[in-house]
């Protein structure tokens, strides 16, 4: 981390409205407690923690895949429940096989019904790169993201600082992972692009309002420079969508809910693909 005395570490107020807010909040007692649970150095000795991670830039480009980051998300803040039945390591086995270059799971249970387990579940049923969707907050949660078998950590720029960020994601590289920086709009984008990201994510839903539109994608693209991959996030639902974004410089697409939405969402998956290679 950066030693700056005069530097403000905790994000800027103005930007943590809503449920943004609440979820952090949330996010630190539980950090704090998880600290008080297991130490730093036993999270070091798990049998994940010196595994080499997949290269998310080898899967992304990987000819015979889609590009597609599948998401396994029970719920979310503004749908509620989405799927309930579904289990981890069935569906994300299905997203694998259809084609997806990475697959995301949620962590956090409080607001999306997620749980460490299921990362662990998704690491031992794939050979694939796996994202742990969560908030980070703190350096800790980056050494539980190797220990329990993820290849990727996303870093999510409305909660953090641009110093933060840039932290994060050098510790993050010295363990060997994946970094995605998430981003809504331009401000976020400008101040945040450090040699250490692989990934920058536009997020096409405002985590405070919810509101989603796609054209987030296209107006940010241009201003993301060729050596991080492109993606895009959140409100996918048509393979078309994936065909536009792709002619606009977009490699990867991260989808959640239109998959999980159904009862099997690995034939949601299926059909998708199948439409997307027609
Ligand atoms: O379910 P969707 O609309 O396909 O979105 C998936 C993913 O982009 C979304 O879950 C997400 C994007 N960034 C996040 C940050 C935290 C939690 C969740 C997210």
């Amino acid at each position: 981390m950066m030693e700056d005395k005069n530097v403000n570490n905790s994000a800027p107020a103005a930007e943590q409205s809503g449920i943004l807010a609440k979820i952090v909040e949330n996010k630190r007692l539980e950090v704090a407690q998880a600290k008080q649970n297991i130490s730093v150095s036993s999270l070091e000795k798990s049998e994940y923690f010196d595994r080499t991670c997949y290269s998310l830039r080898d899967f992304m480009l990987a000819e015979g895949r889609t590009g597609i980051i599948a998401e396994f998300k029970r719920a979310s803040p503004s749908k509620g429940i989405i799927n309930d039945l579904a289990e981890v390591s069935v569906v994300t086995r299905q997203y694998a096989d259809a084609g997806a270059s990475a697959l995301s799971v949620l962590t956090d249970q409080k607001f999306f019904g997620g749980k460490i387990r299921d990362l662990v579940e998704a690491r031992e049923a794939n050979q694939i790169p796996i994202l742990r969707k969560d908030f980070i907050i703190d350096e800790y949660q980056i050494v539980e993201a190797k220990a329990i078998g993820a290849d990727i950590i996303l870093l999510i720029a409305s909660i953090l600082t641009p110093q933060q960020v840039a932290g994060f994601a050098k510790f993050a590289k010295t363990l060997g992972l994946n970094v995605l920086l998430e981003v809504h709009n331009r401000e976020e984008l400008e101040k945040n692009i450090f040699d250490d990201l692989d990934a920058i994510g536009v997020n096409n839903r405002n985590l405070d309002t919810f509101t989603v539109s796609v054209q987030h994608s296209h107006d940010l693209v241009e201003l993301i420079p060729d050596n991080f991959l492109k993606i895009s996030e959140s409100g996918i639902s048509d393979p078309k969508t994936i065909t536009e974004l792709k002619a606009a410089g977009f490699n990867g697409f991260l989808i959640g809910e239109n998959f999980m939405k159904n009862s099997d969402p690995g034939s949601a998956i299926q059909n998708f693909v199948k439409e997307l290679r027609n």
